[in-house]
């Protein structure tokens, strides 16, 4: 009997183009057989899905070249404390968002995006990157994950393309094949002394870890 994959999926949006995103990237996720994927927005998300899961796959709308507040506030809430206990050692993570665009320094995507895998490399996870043979990838690709552009020239906004949702689809496929490969695997080394259980009470908040 094969066991399930679980990838989770995370993002959070204002306008529908991230949300779009997340769809693509869980369809991706879902092509595979032995995956069970959900769908969350980052205020819903929980530190148990977080814990659970196999794979996490995280979205973000770029916010002043940064990363959303709420993904943010998702990161601290649920990545940092499971750091702490190292919960998501050996897990599998990967990364896509969107921006307006505006400027050929890229609007910030690749610092967005590097600042969403440095908090999942602190956390042990394994990072999938974005290989450029990935279908869509000649205009939803950063090499560290996908990307969508969501406005013009100018700012106006234009939505998201079919080739950037594609792009995401295939970027979950990825990430979820990684998972599966890697389910019921423990590559990676332990025994570094851990934190205290009060500096892990500290920084844990009142969900229950
Ligand atoms: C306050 C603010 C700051 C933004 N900063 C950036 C930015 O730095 N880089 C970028 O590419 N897009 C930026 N955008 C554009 C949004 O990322 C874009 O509209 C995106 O589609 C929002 O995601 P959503 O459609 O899922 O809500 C910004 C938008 C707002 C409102």
């Amino acid at each position: 009997m094969t066991s399930t994959t679980n990838i989770l999926v995370v993002y959070t949006s204002t306008l529908g183009n991230t949300q779009k995103m997340a769809e693509a990237v869980a369809a991706g996720a879902r092509s595979l057989e032995s995956t069970s994927v959900l769908l969350r927005e980052a205020t819903e998300a929980t530190r148990e899905e977080v814990r659970v899961c196999d794979a996490l796959l995280l979205g973000t709308p770029l916010r002043h070249r940064s990363a959303d507040a709420r993904v943010k506030q998702f990161i601290e809430n649920t990545i940092e404390v499971l750091w702490l206990t190292d919960d998501l050692v050996g897990k599998v993570g990967g990364v896509f968002s969107v921006g307006g665009g505006y400027g050929n320094a890229g609007a910030g995507v690749e610092i967005a995006q590097l600042g969403l895998l440095a908090a999942m490399a602190a956390a042990g996870m394994l990072l999938v990157p974005l290989p450029k043979t990935t279908p869509g990838a000649g205009v939803a690709g950063s090499h560290w994950g996908a990307h969508g552009r969501s406005g013009g020239p100018n700012m106006e906004p234009v939505g998201i393309t079919n080739e950037m949702l594609q792009c995401a689809y295939h970027h979950g496929a990825n990430v979820a094949r990684v998972a599966v490969a890697l389910q019921g695997k423990d590559l990676m080394a332990r025994g570094n002394q851990v934190p205290s259980q009060a500096l892990i009470a500290l920084f844990s908040g009142s969900e229950q870890l």
